[in-house]
């Protein structure tokens, strides 16, 4: 099938390459000309593992990028993969969608067929028959459910596996309102389905597939905080919170993902839709206490590890090594990345920090400029008085003599991933 795709980041950049991989010929629009000219040069603008080969094979011919919406008039689909980031108040910032439905509109006033439009972002319910279908009506002068129709189709692929998460989903979500709509739908996923290793296909109503992308981001980042909160209780009593996390994560209605307690949930999702939905909830009049309660707990994590540090000594004047910056590991993606509150919080209260991560360093250089950073982890234990970890990369479970180094041996563990050994003054944070 010819499809659109408006957008080419993560999600964008990520759906085309995949649509073609699935046969389909696929054009990307985006305003950003480095980016066009980049795919069509047949590199991907932004790092997946996986994604570069799939942009490499297919450029130039089933792929192809421009900063002309007008291509999306020899397409049947058009799939929306814009930038929904918060607002002050946490609600979503719908500028970039709405411009992109203004221009989509103006495009579709010349188009003579029928064609499908699909919101791919992560929008709050209502946001596309609300907000996008008037401004497309608008501006074509078309009229939705007559001469187009719109979808969603929300995206759960995770950052560092955007590929194979989407080429291999536990679930497709295809939100429409109309038969023509569902049936361009199944059209468009069913060499996905045919593909993958059967997943399951909600066909559901357009509000739905939009609330079911926060409700999947809001129950995974709560569930986390479950475990941090429960963890902290174990703390309390001495308990060790991995055997109790991993024992009920045994009983196959908790499930063991999404378990791994520590200094809590960062990146470009979980903080952006738990404030999202929580404005749009209190929009409504309803108080989502839990969900607050969620994104508390996420907050206080890094704060309980300063307090960890001050139990030993005041850190004003210390130097403190911050291993980990990247909000997980295998990213080089600092955003709502848990190292950022710990350094504001290590600097408050006088610390010489000093940053060190196998791959994020130039991206916490611009939010930080000011702190020391190495290129290795020894060089940043040495003469340390404190390593915190903020990360699970792997190398840090590696570290061993590298500690000899330090001043004084204070390791706090934001994520259990130092070998815990004689010499070493450890503390986990739960
Ligand atoms: N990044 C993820 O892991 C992920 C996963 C699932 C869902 N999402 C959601 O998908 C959406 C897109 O996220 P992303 O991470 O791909 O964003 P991104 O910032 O990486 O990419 C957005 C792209 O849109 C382009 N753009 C902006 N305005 C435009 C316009 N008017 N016309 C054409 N192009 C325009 C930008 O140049 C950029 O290339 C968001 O709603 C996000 O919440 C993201
Ligand atoms: O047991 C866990 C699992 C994760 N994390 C933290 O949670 C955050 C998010 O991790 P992850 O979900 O792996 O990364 P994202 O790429 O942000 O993916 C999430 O956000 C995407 C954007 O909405 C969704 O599409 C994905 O389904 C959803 O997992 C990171 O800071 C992790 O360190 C934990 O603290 N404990």
């Amino acid at each position: 099938m010819e499809l659109s795709i408006v957008g080419s980041g993560y999600v964008g950049t990520t759906l085309a390459a995949c649509f073609a991989d699935l046969g389909h010929d696929v054009v990307n629009v985006d305003i950003d000309e480095d980016i066009v000219e980049s795919l069509n040069a047949g590199a991907a603008p932004i790092h997946e593992p996986g994604l570069d080969e799939l942009v490499e094979r297919y450029a130039g011919d089933r792929l192809r990028a421009t900063t002309d919406y007008d291509e999306i008039l020899d397409t049947d689909a058009t799939f929306l993969a814009l930038p929904t980031p918060s607002n002050e108040d946490g609600s979503i910032d719908l500028r970039a969608m709405q411009a992109a439905a203004d221009a989509l509109g103006e495009t579709l006033s010349k188009k003579d067929g029928y064609h499908l439009v699909v919101t791919k972002s992560t929008v709050t319910p209502t946001t596309t028959e609300e907000v996008i279908a008037p401004r497309i009506e608008e501006a074509s002068g078309k009229t939705v459910g007559e001469e187009f129709d719109v979808g969603m189709n929300p995206e759960f692929l995770r950052e560092g596996t955007a590929v194979e998460d989407f080429l291999d989903p536990d679930k497709i979500v295809l939100g429409a309102n109309t038969d023509r709509a569902f049936d361009l739908l199944d059209e468009i996923f069913a060499p996905l389905v045919e593909r993958a290793d059967d997943p399951a296909v909600v066909r559901t109503g357009i509000r739905e597939a939009e609330m079911i992308k926060y409700a999947n981001n809001a129950f995974l980042a709560s569930k986390i905080s479950l475990a941090n909160d429960l963890a902290n209780i174990c703390k309390e009593f001495g308990v060790d919170s991995y055997e109790v996390l991993e024992a009920i994560g045994l009983d196959s209605r908790i499930g063991s993902s999404f378990l791994a307690a520590g200094l809590g949930w960062g990146g470009s999702c979980f903080p952006k839709d738990t404030a999202a939905i929580i404005a749009a909830a209190r929009s409504r009049g309803y108080e989502p206490r839990l969900l607050q309660a969620a994104v508390d707990v996420n907050d206080q994590q890094p704060l309980r590890m300063l307090d960890l540090l001050e139990d030993r000594f005041d850190p004003a004047g210390k130097r403190v090594a911050v291993l980990g910056l990247s909000f997980k590991p295998g990213t080089d993606d600092i955003r709502e990345s848990r190292a950022i509150p710990l350094i504001d919080a290590l600097l408050d209260a006088g610390a010489t920090v000093v940053g060190y991560d196998p791959v994020a360093t130039d991206n916490m250089r611009e939010k930080f400029p000011d702190i020391e950073y190495t290129s290795t982890a020894a060089a940043a234990l040495e003469d340390a008085d404190a390593a915190l970890v903020a990360t699970d990369w792997d190398e840090f479970a590696a570290l061993d003599d590298e500690f000899d180094e330090m001043r004084e041996r204070v390791v706090i563990d934001g994520r259990r991933i130092v070998t815990r050994r004689d010499g070493l003054d450890y503390e986990s944070l739960v």
